[in-house]
């Protein structure tokens, strides 16, 4: 018999809110946020420039601290950063005097792996973002695509529960962009982790998803948490669908009254 036990969700984010002091006064950032985002989900958070996402995902991701409320991965309070974890920002931060190797295998330093399990996953990864026969390349000798998927295989190398992405691919061309998105949800399907991934595409936000998060501009809050019930695995074709189409309308009608707010109130 199955339990009837529903799973605790992987990341709890429970009445958060997060000030800021500048020149002397408080900036509420975001306020209040409730979000339970489940094993394996794939989220994607969107919303205006300066509503919040980044220190949401900061926050969660243990760089930033709540002024209010709680985070918790797995039941268990975030009191900083963790191997449960792992990060992949628009930047690629790799080290430019080392080989995509090294970079990658740089993340196990400190880890209790055995060394051949470390070559293991380290040749796993490699293989996983397609850069087999780049090993020993440095990074200055690679695309910025091959660079972010360096960034991602350092980041799931010591198999973390969990990938945060801020704007991963922000910095790419519309094509390199079209195959890093479907390269990151063959690995998703692959290795199975939770996604928390914030853009600014919307298109790239569905495409990705099971659930679309929609902050409102400050302080940043829910304004809209939409289920992508759109089939998997997904292929560009997706993006012709007409339920693809409705997602896309409600989203950017969302943003738009934000943004509109926004630049009312003087923030934009
Ligand atoms: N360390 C900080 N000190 C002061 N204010 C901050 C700090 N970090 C963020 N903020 C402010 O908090 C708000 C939210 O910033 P955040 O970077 O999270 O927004 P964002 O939605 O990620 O923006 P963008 O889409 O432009 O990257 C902004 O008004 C920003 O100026």
């Amino acid at each position: 018999m199955t339990s009837a036990k529903t799973a605790a969700p992987t990341i709890s984010v429970d009445g958060v809110g997060r000030n800021f002091t500048v020149s002397g006064q408080t900036l509420v950032a975001i306020e209040k946020i409730d979000l339970d985002i489940q094993q394996n989900e794939f989220v994607s958070i969107v919303g205006t420039s300066g509503c919040g996402k980044s220190t949401l995902l900061n926050m969660i991701g243990g760089l930033d601290e709540p002024t209010s409320g709680e985070i918790r991965i797995e039941g268990k309070p975030v009191d900083g950063p963790g191997r449960d974890r792992g990060f992949v920002f628009q930047t690629y931060s790799l080290f430019e005097w080392m080989t995509v190797e090294k970079n990658i295998r740089f993340a196990l330093e400190k880890s209790s792996f055995a060394r051949a399990e470390k070559d293991e996953l380290v040749a796993h990864f490699i293989q996983a973002v397609g850069l087999s026969g780049f090993e020993k390349a440095y990074p200055k000798q690679l695309s910025g695509g091959m660079k972010q998927r360096v960034a991602i295989a350092r980041a799931l190398v010591y198999k973390p529960s969990i990938l945060l992405m801020d704007e991963p691919f922000g910095a790419l061309d519309a094509q390199t962009r079209g195959m890093m998105q479907e390269l990151l949800l063959k690995i998703w399907e692959d290795h199975k982790v939770t996604v928390v991934f914030i853009t600014h595409d919307v298109d790239e936000a569905i495409f990705l998803a099971d659930r679309v998060i929609v902050l409102a501009s400050r302080p940043g809050r829910i304004k809209k948490d939409m289920r992508i019930e759109l089939d998997r695995p997904r292929s560009y074709e997706v993006l012709t669908d007409p339920k693809f189409a409705a997602y896309k309308r409600e989203v950017l009608t969302d943003i738009r009254e934000e943004t509109l707010k926004a630049l009312s109130a003087g923030q934009g």
